[in-house]
């Protein structure tokens, strides 16, 4: 079969012609096509039931493979919408965010800030609970600080995913970090999550507080002066970040690197800290620098922000994993969800 073009309503695919290994289950022959749609992008294998003629196919996608730095969700594919609805769902995407679960330091009450410290079991089981909220959610990519806490707070929330993609951390910090971690095989990488770790995500750097007993502290320098270095906006705590000055690096870094992600249709997860995610709530909700001060975030509590049309929406915190609102909130996760529920059942 020459070449040829059909119209799906993924979008327009070229038919680049049969699988090398043609196989047949249930009277379904499988080929390979190439997809070309701007908004897609992706190479994709489809299956197709019977004889095709051109123009005349109908096809349903099966997995696809991204040509570029993610995976797309087969389980989120629009099935049977025409290609305008289509693009007017790859512009609402959710966006995750999670604090660590309890780390050994903040059980002991101590100053943690840039202290990689790794959590108890307390925080393992927040991580896990974490998870079993978001559980029915899309997840394309993770982003986490550099700090332990936060990575095992997202490996641990992903174990609990319907999907079951496999969360990798990609080793970009030198040429030969990035080549010694490629992954050979389609289907392998189909399955997996990107994991991007970014010290500008971490908790703001405490200074001369790291270390020391917050009750202590504020013995030591008043309960007033405390909450100032903790809380306040522009106020630095002694040779350390003030949230303005955290703010500047973490909502740089999320600018420039998550916002286009969303804006390309990745559905992401960030796992961070209390400090570096109040910046980012700050701008996401548009806080003022008094607003921000009565911010306090809990360990382990994932919150879901619908980005649509260029805004933010905050939904909250999913409940529960069978917490029917959350997959109220737009028709896209409801259909997720449904798409899950029909893989897995
Ligand atoms: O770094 C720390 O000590 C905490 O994780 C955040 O502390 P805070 O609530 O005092 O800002």
């Amino acid at each position: 079969m020459a070449a040829s073009t059909f119209h799906h309503a993924l979008g327009t695919v070229k038919f680049l012609g049969w699988d090398s290994s043609p196989g047949s289950q249930n009277g379904i022959s499988t080929f390979s096509v190439k997809m070309v749609s701007k908004d897609f992008g992706l190479d994709m294998r489809l299956l197709k039931r019977g004889n095709c003629s051109s123009g005349s196919c109908k096809l349903r996608m099966v997995h696809a493979l991204a040509s570029h730095s993610s995976v797309a969700d087969p389980v989120q594919a629009p099935s049977n919408q025409n290609s305008s609805d289509s693009q007017k769902k790859t512009n609402e995407t959710a966006l995750i965010l999670i604090r660590h679960g309890e780390s050994l330091w903040n059980e002991k009450n101590l100053f943690t800030g840039c202290v990689d410290v790794p959590l108890t079991q307390k925080g393992v089981e927040e991580a896990i609970e974490a998870g079993k909220r978001i559980s029915n959610i899309p997840v394309d990519m993770i982003y986490t600080s550099a700090l332990i806490r936060a990575q095992m707070t997202a490996m641990l929330a992903m174990t609990q995913h319907r999907r079951k993609k496999v969360p990798i951390i990609m080793h970009n910090e030198s040429q030969q970090a990035k080549a010694w971690s490629q992954i050979y095989s389609g289907d392998t990488l189909k399955q997996s999550i990107p994991v991007i770790t970014a010290w500008q995500l971490n908790e703001r750097m405490y200074g001369e507080l790291q270390g020391l007993n917050k009750q202590e502290t504020a013995d030591r320098f008043g309960k007033e002066k405390v909450h100032e270095w903790r809380r306040s906006y522009d106020i630095p705590p002694p040779n350390g970040e003030s949230l303005e000055m955290c703010a500047e690096r973490a909502v740089a870094y999320f600018k420039e690197q998550i916002q286009p992600d969303l804006l390309t249709g990745k559905n992401i997860m960030i796992a961070a800290h209390g400090n570096s995610l109040r910046s980012i709530i700050m701008y996401l909700d548009k806080l003022t620098s008094q607003e921000v001060i009565s911010l306090e975030l809990s360990t382990g509590i994932p919150m879901l922000y619908i980005f649509k049309e260029g805004k933010f929406i905050r939904r909250g915190s999913p409940v529960a994993p069978s917490e029917a609102g959350v997959y109220a909130y737009t028709r896209k996760l409801a259909l997720y969800r449904q798409k899950l529920d029909e893989m897995l059942h």
